[in-house]
């Protein structure tokens, strides 16, 4: 089981390194690269169909501006592609968010919040955990201790309320 994580350009790095994070923590591999539609579309097409025939189960296509990068990693493979508008411009994610998530019909890219790399590597392991017994318990885990977090943090706050 291995992800694909690809982003249009090295001013990328910082918000996807939030993915590849989340994959460390479920010891999920993965490779991630810059390589880019208008830039360098050889590249790009050469990652996905390598990881594809690798065995990879998803991808995450983090880009910015006018984000043309994941519907194009979506023309070269039939694996789920989940795509980051990337907040790089003027228009602050919002130029980059309307190109992922209005994919023509028939070519589905799984769109997350500007910025949202985090959830981005959440829902590749979702994907994996469909097919994984251990990797849906470490999920499970993972819901729980977010849940106790919070109920802790409650705690805390009605305790200092009281005070
Ligand atoms: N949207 C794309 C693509 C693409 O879609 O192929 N290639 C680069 N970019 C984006 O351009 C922004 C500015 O890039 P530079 O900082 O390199 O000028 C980045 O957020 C990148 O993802």
């Amino acid at each position: 089981m291995k992800v694909g994580i690809i982003m249009g350009s090295k001013s990328d790095l910082d918000t996807m390194k939030k993915a590849s994070a989340i994959l460390d923590e479920f010891n999920i591999p993965y490779e991630m690269v810059i390589a880019s539609a208008h830039r360098t579309p050889e590249a790009v097409k050469e990652f996905v169909t390598r990881l594809e025939d690798e065995g990879a189960i998803a991808f995450i296509a983090g880009a910015g501006a006018a984000a043309h990068l994941p519907g194009v990693v979506a023309s070269f493979t039939t694996l789920p592609v989940i795509g980051i508008p990337l907040n790089a411009t003027a228009l602050k994610g919002i130029d980059s968010l309307l190109a992922i998530v209005q994919m023509p019909s028939g070519m589905p890219v799984a769109t997350m919040a500007v910025d949202g790399a985090k959830n981005a590597a959440l829902f590749a392991v979702q994907i994996g955990a469909a097919f994984n017994k251990e990797l849906k318990e470490q999920y499970v885990q993972y819901r729980k201790d977010m849940a106790e977090k919070v109920l802790a943090d409650n705690a805390e706050l009605q305790g200092a309320i009281k005070i």
